[in-house]
């Protein structure tokens, strides 16, 4: 299901959330602040200022779903937010995709949901707080923010890169994500990944995000720049090459800013 265009539950402040799941996803934005104020909320930090005209307040989520349904429904409740942004870096599935590359989100599912037998995954829809309504797990963002990263993407040039021993103009596109609390994953669900849900980009952050926005009712777009090839141990690829992704996310989520 889609999120909504506007805020279901609350009268939005002007203001834009933009979340990063660790650290290195957020310096470009607080660097691109005037004037960033450091606060927290509930002991989360967070930087509240202006990026060009847009009042913006950002903070950090944390890894893995519980710390991304926490943070992101803490600082929705205390913001009000028109809209939240999600910048950060996953690992590729989609094996054109380089280093760096950006996916904006058409859709976000949560690829650990079910059952795990010898066969793989058994996926089924989600069971929520209202009774235990199910839910379909999918979760996108309204179709009118796409229309505007559209937009955002035809106008993007994309900085030139260095990485696994190219150099490159990224790009940015639309694509599909899952997140899951698995940092590595076997090839088997790499599999699953590529021809249950035709996957572009994987990482731990995205969904869960989804997940509460369609669930609130609140506006979203996920941006995510491609790290490491999707494997079953991504330290040290991970370490080396998420640098870069985190990097070329916030770059493309800067520009986005201007269409939103
Ligand atoms: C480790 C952090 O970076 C993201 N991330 C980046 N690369 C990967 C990968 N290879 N596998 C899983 N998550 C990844 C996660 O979303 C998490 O926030």
């Amino acid at each position: 299901a889609p999120a909504p265009a506007s805020p279901t539950h609350y009268t939005p402040t002007d203001t834009i959330l933009i979340l990063g799941a660790v650290p290195q996803e957020i310096p470009p934005f607080v660097e691109a602040m005037t004037a960033p104020e450091k606060k927290s909320l509930w002991g989360i930090p967070y930087w509240e200022g202006m990026i060009d005209d847009t009042p913006v307040v950002v903070a950090i989520t944390g890894i893995g779903k519980t710390f991304t349904g926490m943070t992101t429904t803490l600082f929705v409740a205390e913001m009000k937010p028109r809209l939240v942004l999600m910048s950060g870096t996953g690992a590729r599935i989609d094996p054109t995709l380089r280093t760096g590359d950006v996916i904006v989100a058409t859709v976000t599912y949560e690829h650990d949901y079910g059952s795990l037998t010898a066969d793989g995954m058994v996926y089924r829809p989600m069971n929520g707080p209202d009774n235990g309504a199910e839910m379909e797990n999918a979760f996108s963002p309204p179709a009118e923010l796409l229309a505007r990263a559209d937009d955002a993407i035809a106008a993007y040039e994309g900085p030139e890169v260095s990485a696994n021993g190219e150099t490159y103009n990224v790009t940015a596109r639309r694509g599909v994500v899952a997140s899951s609390d698995l940092f590595g994953v076997t090839t088997q669900r790499i599999e699953t990944l590529r021809t249950r849900f035709d996957v572009d980009i994987m990482e731990m952050e995205s969904a869960p995000l989804g997940h509460v926005a369609v669930s609130l009712g609140v506006p979203f777009l996920v941006i995510r720049a491609g790290s490491n090839i999707a494997q079953e141990a991504p330290n040290d690829d991970y370490l080396r090459l998420g640098p870069i992704a985190a990097r070329q996310a916030a770059h493309f989520t800067l520009h986005l800013l201007d269409y939103l």
